[in-house]
């Protein structure tokens, strides 16, 4: 079955993540641009370097032909941004891009994109999974690679190094080169290396790259840049006295820091220091977006620079739509996706890492005491994260007695108000929040909770799970 979720369709391979599925999903893809008056246009398709993702992209791409659609395929394993970027600079109304993004390496999956280069919106997904619905299996056909090549309804494209100029063109250039920075790249054996030290190499930075083989096992841990999986980049980063450790998830869109003393600098502080950066130092101005399981501290500094910040659903899509209603400066998330205005609308942790290092060569402060400054100055804000497996069955139960009789623990904290607008968000009269949500990437239930402080965070967070029984 395909099915659509936070971040694309994505499935265990050999389970749904099959031919015969993504040449139902090409085959609905082709209708829907039919009906839309598209035909006319190249479809962009990009993979990363996961298990069958470039063959999944000949499979893709060989439908198309069959169906007399172009293709323009970005034919070796590249970061998902790139891929988004292209489908900006051809202005063409879809792009795909074969990856599983962060999940295990037993999944594989196929990201939809849209003009200007954003994630496909619900309703645009929907679209694809009804059109699924009405397609016969003998109705697809496939067009063999090397007619489709030499026809001309595949063509093979390099857009590489228009993406790296894209941002060397926004980053300020000459304040990097004179800090001669030691940076650590990570792209956790994912697709990343290549922009990304060669953006951070033609600003004279040092840098040295781990984990860069092809392992689509990903040497054994997930491909998304946490505090658990950036355990040995931190110790490397103390040992070897870098300034700065940059990791990026399986296909690159989220980004994932290390400090010079170590320290697991957490994608909401990321978001935080960014804004702050973004809006003081590069005079850059407007409002930011979040998702709902993203810091308030957001909130806080908006409201100081007299600006406002938005609260969407989790999904990169939903902050692309509210930045580009909003004409907003920074939109992100706390699972680590970010993006800037003018840049693509989609996350990108190669254009994210590389802002980072600007901003760490202008402040010319430790990042550790420029969040200890924002937060004497915004308030003090702690979040606890919490993840738990579940089976379906389990997560029916919950979801009735969460969804449907609308049940709330009994935090004793006075509850401000409750929102189900993503899972079930608990506002405190305190500043604080709680929130319990299904992951629409992972068979997990995640409770993500925020207070003043980490005893704080950690106690509301443990009443949910009493409540709930996990
Ligand atoms: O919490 P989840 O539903 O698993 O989503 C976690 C993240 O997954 C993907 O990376 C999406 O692109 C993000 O927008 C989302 O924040």
């Amino acid at each position: 079955m395909i099915q659509f979720g936070t971040g694309g369709f994505r499935a265990i391979i050999g389970e749904d993540f099959t031919r015969e599925n993504l040449e139902l999903l090409s085959l609905a893809l082709v209708r829907l641009i039919r009906e839309k008056g598209k035909e006319s246009e190249p479809v962009i398709i990009g993979y990363d370097r996961r298990f069958l993702s470039d063959i999944a992209a000949r499979w893709i791409v060989c439908v198309f032909a069959a169906e007399g659609i172009k293709t323009h395929l970005v034919d070796y394993d590249a970061p998902t941004p790139l891929i988004m970027f292209e489908v900006m600079k051809e202005k063409v109304s879809y792009g795909l891009m074969i990856t599983a993004s962060h999940n295990p390496a037993e999944y594989n999956g196929v990201k939809v994109f849209t003009s200007g280069g954003r994630d496909a919106t619900e309703e645009v997904t929907d679209e694809i999974e009804a059109q699924i619905a009405r397609i016969q299996k003998p109705d697809i056909k496939s067009m063999e690679y090397t007619k489709a090549l030499e026809c001309g309804l595949v063509t093979v494209i390099n857009p590489q190094n228009e993406y790296i100029d894209s941002i060397l063109n926004v980053i300020d250039r000459e304040s990097i080169k004179k800090r001669h920075l030691n940076v650590l790249l990570d792209p956790m054996f994912g697709v990343s290396k290549t922009t990304l030290q060669t953006i951070l190499l033609t600003c004279r930075c040092n840098v040295e790259v781990i984990h860069d083989r092809h392992d689509t096992l990903f040497g054994g841990r997930l491909p998304a840049p946490n505090s658990s999986t950036l355990t040995h980049l931190s110790q490397l980063v103390v040992q070897g006295k870098y300034d700065l450790g940059i990791a990026t998830d399986g296909d690159a869109d989220r980004i994932g820091l290390i400090d010079a003393a170590g320290t697991f600098i957490h994608p909401n502080d990321i978001l935080v220091l960014l804004y702050y950066y973004l809006h003081e130092f590069k005079g850059w101005k407007g409002a930011a977006v979040r998702n709902v399981a993203t810091t308030h501290c957001l909130d806080a500094m908006a409201a100081h620079f007299g600006e406002k910040c938005y609260e969407v659903p989790v999904g990169f899509k939903h902050i692309s739509s509210k930045m580009e209603e909003t004409d907003a400066l920074i939109g992100g998330e706390s699972s680590g996706g970010l993006t800037v205005r003018g840049h693509i609308r989609g996350k990108d942790g190669v254009y994210a890492g590389a802002l980072l290092v600007e901003m760490l060569s202008v402040i010319g402060k430790p990042l550790s005491e420029v969040l200890r400054d924002i937060h004497r100055r915004y308030g003090s804000f702690s979040m606890s994260e919490f993840d738990c497996r579940m089976t379906d069955r389990h997560k029916e139960e919950l979801k009735h007695l969460l969804f449907e009789e609308k049940k709330v623990p009994e935090f004793g904290v006075e509850v401000d108000r409750v929102s189900y607008l993503d899972g079930c968000k608990v506002y405190f009269k305190n500043g604080g929040w709680v929130i319990c949500r299904f992951s629409g990437t992972e068979p997990v239930l995640r409770i993500f909770c925020e207070m003043a402080s980490e005893t704080e965070a950690e106690k509301i967070s443990l009443v949910f799970r009493k409540f709930l029984n996990l």
